[in-house]
């Protein structure tokens, strides 16, 4: 399994070098990064505005699992404390594995609690799709269809409005 779309994001601390150290962190294996949007909050409003950003990475080595263990290093790289009794609080940097592909361009679908795949919440959260769409702009989320036509909903595109576009913020590709 090699190909991957990472979503990164960070609301604490200084939010641009958190998405910057999880880029570089992924070294050569990253090979399209979207522009960089401030969000407000999904989930839990009561917090700081959001960095975020979406990759797509590629990594011959890498299964699925493999992804994962990246994408939890470089939360702890970052910092990264859990607050159990906040389910979606803020945090220096999150890293989340949105849909993997195998070699034969298959996308792995898990339902383990822990790598769902493709994420469970993705479909619902522009702050990923729509960065997503920036760099793959035929993109599909397995089970869903075209994420051109998820961002079209009204609940979605809302969403979509209320996030500004960084270009002052750049992220660059290929370690
Ligand atoms: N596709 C996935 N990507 C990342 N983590 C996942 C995925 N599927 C399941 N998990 C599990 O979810 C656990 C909690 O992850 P995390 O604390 O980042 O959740 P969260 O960011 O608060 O919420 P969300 O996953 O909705 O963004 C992780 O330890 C991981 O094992
Ligand atoms: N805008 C935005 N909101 C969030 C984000 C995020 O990355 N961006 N991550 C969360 C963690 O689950 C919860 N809410």
């Amino acid at each position: 399994m090699t190909r991957a779309v990472l979503s990164i994001g960070a609301n604490l601390g200084d939010r641009y070098a958190h998405l910057k150290g999880a880029v570089e962190g992924l070294g050569e294996s990253v090979v399209l990064v979207s522009g960089v949007y401030e969000t407000p909050p999904w989930g839990d409003t009561a917090q700081p505005a959001y960095l975020n950003a979406v990759l797509l990475a590629v990594d011959p080595a890498a299964d699925a699992r493999a992804w994962l263990e990246k994408a939890r290093n470089l939360e702890a790289g970052a910092g990264r404390v859990r607050d159990p009794g906040r389910r979606f609080g803020p945090r220096t940097l999150d890293v989340d594995v949105i849909a993997v592909w195998a070699d034969d361009g298959d996308p792995v679908i898990s339902d383990d609690p822990e790598l769902t795949l493709p994420h469970p919440r993705v479909h619902e959260r522009a702050f990923v799709l729509k960065p997503w769409l920036d760099i793959q702009p035929y993109a599909q989320l397995p089970g869903h269809g075209w994420v051109t036509d998820l961002l079209n909903l009204p609940a979605l595109a809302a969403d979509a409005n209320a996030m500004t576009p960084r270009p002052d913020l750049t992220l660059e590709s290929g370690g």
